[in-house]
């Protein structure tokens, strides 16, 4: 018996989210969301406090399951696969890495280890061949260890590679969780407010590592961001959401000055006189929960 072929994707859309919603008892927290994320892009997730962004994101990295809706996505022979019914721990190995807004690094492990850890999931031996250390085994450490090492390089991190992470200052320690995700070889990185915590030197040089993702390694990014100017400068595309809805969706520019938008942030359109600039994370309502 032939089973049919899975249908091909031949538009460049790497992730198709359709009708996607979310209920956390009566909070329905992602309420029928569709967006496609295409092939080589920068794709963000902005909105106010409790928008549904880390729900969604959560939903698409399989950390949660949706209440209705679909996911696709090009898996890597280009057929289109539902990733709703994949298990979460077979998401990495489709090629979709992600990072968190708070750190989850091995503490007390070397940025060495921590990113051939990052490494394991590209694993190609069993756990026999494993245990008698054969040529495959050792010829694919190597390749793990040449692909970290490249990484190490891209990013930098030479100076501190033998350090144990824990000594480490936030913002290298950031760099170092977009390294280990880099070291799974993505075709699509999720980053989780990739920011957040950071100081203002310390945004511009990760708005360069994003840049630099996109341009020299091809990877699609899709991210979650608060930080407009960050936002603006490395997205292609910006989609904004509010009550878990979507609000806009287009360029920077374009949703930045979209009215619904300026009303989501500001309370109203009319009071907000300066859309050039950008837009500032307002403070949490009360109730609402920070993210994941
Ligand atoms: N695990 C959960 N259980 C119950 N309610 C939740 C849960 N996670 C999120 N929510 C609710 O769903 C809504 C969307 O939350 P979410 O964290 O996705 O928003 P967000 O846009 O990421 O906000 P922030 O920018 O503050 O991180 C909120 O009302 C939130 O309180």
């Amino acid at each position: 018996m032939t089973t049919p072929a899975a249908p091909q994707d031949d538009s460049g859309v790497l992730l198709s989210v359709r009708n996607l919603s979310l209920r956390f008892g009566g909070v329905l927290a992602v309420n029928d969301v569709s967006f496609d994320v295409r092939s080589g892009e920068v794709f963000t997730l902005i909105g106010p406090n409790g928008a549904g962004k880390t729900t969604l994101f959560n939903l698409i990295s399989r950390i949660y399951r949706p209440s209705t809706g679909s996911i696709a996505y090009a898996g890597p022979d280009g057929a289109m696969l539902q990733l709703t019914r994949q298990q979460p721990h077979m998401v990495a190995g489709l090629g979709i890495a992600r990072t968190f807004q708070n750190i989850e690094l091995f503490e007390h492990a070397s940025v060495l280890h921590n990113l051939l850890i990052g490494r394991h999931r590209c694993r190609e031996t069993g756990l026999w061949a494993d245990l008698l250390f054969t040529r495959r085994v050792r010829a694919a450490e190597m390749r793990a260890r040449e692909k970290v090492e490249q990484v190490i390089d891209f990013l930098d991190l030479q100076h501190c590679r033998d350090q144990l992470v824990a000594g480490l200052p936030y913002g290298v320690r950031k760099v170092v969780e977009l390294a280990r995700a880099l070291c799974t070889e993505p075709r699509l990185l999720l980053l989780d407010e990739p920011s957040s915590g950071l100081n203002v030197e310390e945004t511009d040089d990760m708005a360069f590592w994003i840049q630099d993702i996109q341009q020299a390694l091809g990877i699609t990014v899709l991210m979650v961001e608060h930080d407009m100017a960050l936002v603006s400068r490395v997205s292609d595309r910006v989609l904004a959401m509010n009550h878990g809805q979507v609000l806009a969706m287009g360029s920077p520019r374009e949703v930045q000055s979209h009215p619904g938008v300026i009303e989501a942030y500001l309370g109203r359109a009319d009071t907000a006189s300066d859309t050039s600039g950008p837009l500032r994370r307002p403070p949490a309502s009360p109730g609402a929960r920070t993210s994941a």
